[in-house]
């Protein structure tokens, strides 16, 4: 196969020049470094700037997302001012003492956003838990359920009329953080989220969710990565439109996709004008998408690390990997080998290395793929042919695409491809099976021959899930970390297949999930953002902060697999997980069996 590639994209959507300007007016005597390249947003405290500098800098708190959460108690350029009249032009000669009292003095802690919120639409017996059979199961789904209570916010009235104290972005309808560290509306997290609530019967609040999102793109143009400023000028993997379906498969309600349609039409034209990239092979021209930011400074939330991980490179170069580290946030895994790219351009290297950009990856376009799907459904529905063939079209594009360039008929699946060496990247990822699920794929054998991949990839052989690669980096998106939305896309495209043995792959995976979450919820009491794929029922662990509680995605998951195999899930302790276990293969079996042993 011979391909080249050509960006496409016109980077629009941010004018760079004018922010540099209007920075360069504002602060007179800038270093050039934030002049190069637009920064995560306006804001001189959050965002960029002295006080932002020198509190992360002296790294005051164990985690850098903490300042960042913090509200502002007077006006920004009140404490501007303060913080200049104390720094006697010098930022650099405060000592941390005299920070932590300019902190106190001007800053709440994080978490004071919020009024207090409990779902009106929360009611305790929701019609799914009955179809689970397991007793264990069934009762700790009732306490999954319960979670929904403690992890809803509804934002403060003083965050719309003071926008300028807050990072945190105003959206007019309450929401279900992830938690812990997590204290605002995520992205990509939610689409779990809202498959969770309207399996718990809280219509209102998947609604609600929804709408915030819309709210946002009717702001910005596009969603950012999470409501904060400082995550402004990035995306995650859109996921509104099928927000937008399961909502609708729930409730039939016409009307709102009639309003979902023009702000999800908005979000789709964001990622096609700001994020494809043209690629070649054998003479013909295929669009495709990638993540790509162009901001060329530290991330606020995680800025003393993104400064000492460029230490020692040309500002060039500390610029260039800023922009890859907001990408590799973009892309929802932040971060990972998946994205290290070395200086021959093949899979290997370090954090160092991290090259979001230079990567077609395979999960970003079957998921637009199936968005075209769903946008051509939602027109069809409401009656407009003419917009519908539209999306279909741009699906069977996309469709062609995929299969020329990121299909590889010898390994027998879908792969992420490198735009520096013209070639894919054999490594395996859960991701690269995402065309399954989408059902983004032209022959049923590309199906079965997936499923043969899975099965001898490695990826299989483990207790307790699918881990997100078998690279142990130490970063939080790899080995032996597994991932909610990973497991629960690797499932639901197996439970989609007509074979037999993958739908049994899928439920076997599925047991083996749902395990793990439940041993590790006995042991903890409490649900985890990830898990390790080894043991008898852990967190994971690695990448930039500590393992978060609470957790958004993973109930969701674990609540649509407990719906959709309750009949047949097992928590173990009646032995049938052990019949389970067996069925996998004879090495994991022995493992299963093990486990099983002990409980
Ligand atoms: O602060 C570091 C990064 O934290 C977030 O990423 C992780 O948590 C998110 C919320 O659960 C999840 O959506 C993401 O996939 C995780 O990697 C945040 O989204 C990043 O932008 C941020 O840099």
């Amino acid at each position: 196969m011979s391909a080249s590639a050509s960006v496409l994209n016109a980077r629009a959507g941010f004018p760079a020049a004018v922010m540099c300007l209007w920075i360069r007016f504002v602060l007179f005597l800038c270093p050039l470094y934030w002049c190069a390249l637009p920064p995560p947003c306006d804001s001189e405290i959050y965002c960029y700037g002295d006080v932002l500098k020198q509190v992360q800098m002296a790294k005051l708190f164990d985690d850098d997302k903490y300042f960042v959460d913090m509200k502002l108690k007077s006006a920004p350029d009140i404490i501007l001012t303060a913080f200049h009249n104390l720094t006697h032009g010098d930022p650099n000669s405060v000592p941390p003492a005299v920070l932590r009292d300019f902190l106190h003095k001007y800053f709440e802690e994080p978490g004071k956003e919020f009024e207090p919120w409990s779902p009106s639409d929360w009611h305790d017996k929701p019609q799914f838990l009955t179809g689970i059979a397991d007793a264990e199961l069934r009762s700790w789904a009732e306490k999954l359920h319960q979670l929904w209570k403690s992890l809803g916010r509804k934002i403060s009235s003083d965050a719309l009329a003071h926008p300028e104290q807050y990072s945190q972005i105003f959206t007019p309808h309450p929401f279900v953080v992830p938690g812990g560290r997590f204290r605002e509306l995520y992205y990509w997290d939610s689409y779990w989220v809202i498959n969770g609530l309207l399996l718990s019967e809280m219509t209102d609040t998947a609604r609600g969710m929804i709408l915030n999102f819309i709210h946002l793109i009717d702001r910005y143009g596009f969603i950012p990565n999470g409501a904060r400023v400082y995550y402004e000028r990035r995306s995650q993997p859109p996921f509104l439109s099928l927000m937008v379906e399961s909502y609708y498969q729930t409730t039939n309600d016409k009307d709102f996709l009639r309003t979902a349609l023009p702000a999800l039409e908005k979000e789709y034209l964001f990622w096609m004008q700001n994020r494809s990239v043209a690629v070649e092979v054998n003479g013909i021209k295929h669009v495709l998408n990638r993540f790509d930011v162009q901001v060329g400074l530290p991330r606020p939330e995680s800025y003393s690390d993104d400064v000492e991980l460029a230490e020692g490179l040309t500002q060039d170069a500390a610029e260039r990997l800023w922009k890859e580290l907001h990408s590799g946030a973009e892309s929802g895994w932040d971060f990972s080998s998946r994205w290290f790219v070395d200086g021959l351009g093949n899979n290997n290297g370090s954090l160092r290395d991290t090259r979001t950009t230079l990567l077609i990856p395979t999960d970003l376009n079957a998921l637009l793929c199936r968005n075209e799907r769903t946008l051509a459904h939602f027109y069809r529905t409401l009656g407009n042919e003419p917009e519908a063939t539209r999306y279909d079209k741009a699906a069977s594009a996309r469709q062609e695409a995929i299969e020329a360039v990121l299909w590889d008929e010898e390994m027998g699946v879908w792969l992420d491809y490198s735009l520096v060496t013209n070639t894919s990247h054999p490594a395996f990822y859960p991701t690269n099976l995402a065309p399954i699920w989408a059902g983004c794929y032209s022959q049923p054998s590309m199906g079965q021959k997936a499923v043969h991949y899975l099965q001898t990839s490695g990826g299989l052989a483990f207790p307790n899930g699918v881990p997100t690669s078998l690279v142990d980096s130490g970063q939080q998106w790899d080995y032996p970390n597994a991932w909610p939305p990973l497991q629960h896309i690797l499932i639901q495209g197996l439970s989609s297949l007509p074979s037999q043995e993958a739908r049994e792959l899928g439920f076997d995976l599925a047991q083996r999930w749902i395990r793990t979450n439940w041993l590790t919820y006995v042991k903890y009491e409490a649900m985890f953002e990830k898990y390790d794929v080894n043991g008898d029922g852990k967190p994971g662990g690695g990448g930039e902060y500590e393992v978060q509680l609470g957790f958004g995605w993973t109930n969701g998951v674990a609540l649509q697999l407990l719906s959709q195999y309750g009949d047949r899930l097992t928590s173990g302790s009646s032995g049938n997980g052990f019949t389970s276990c067996l069925s996998i293969s004879v090495s994991v079996a022995l493992l299963c069996s093990a486990q099983t042993l002990f409980l």
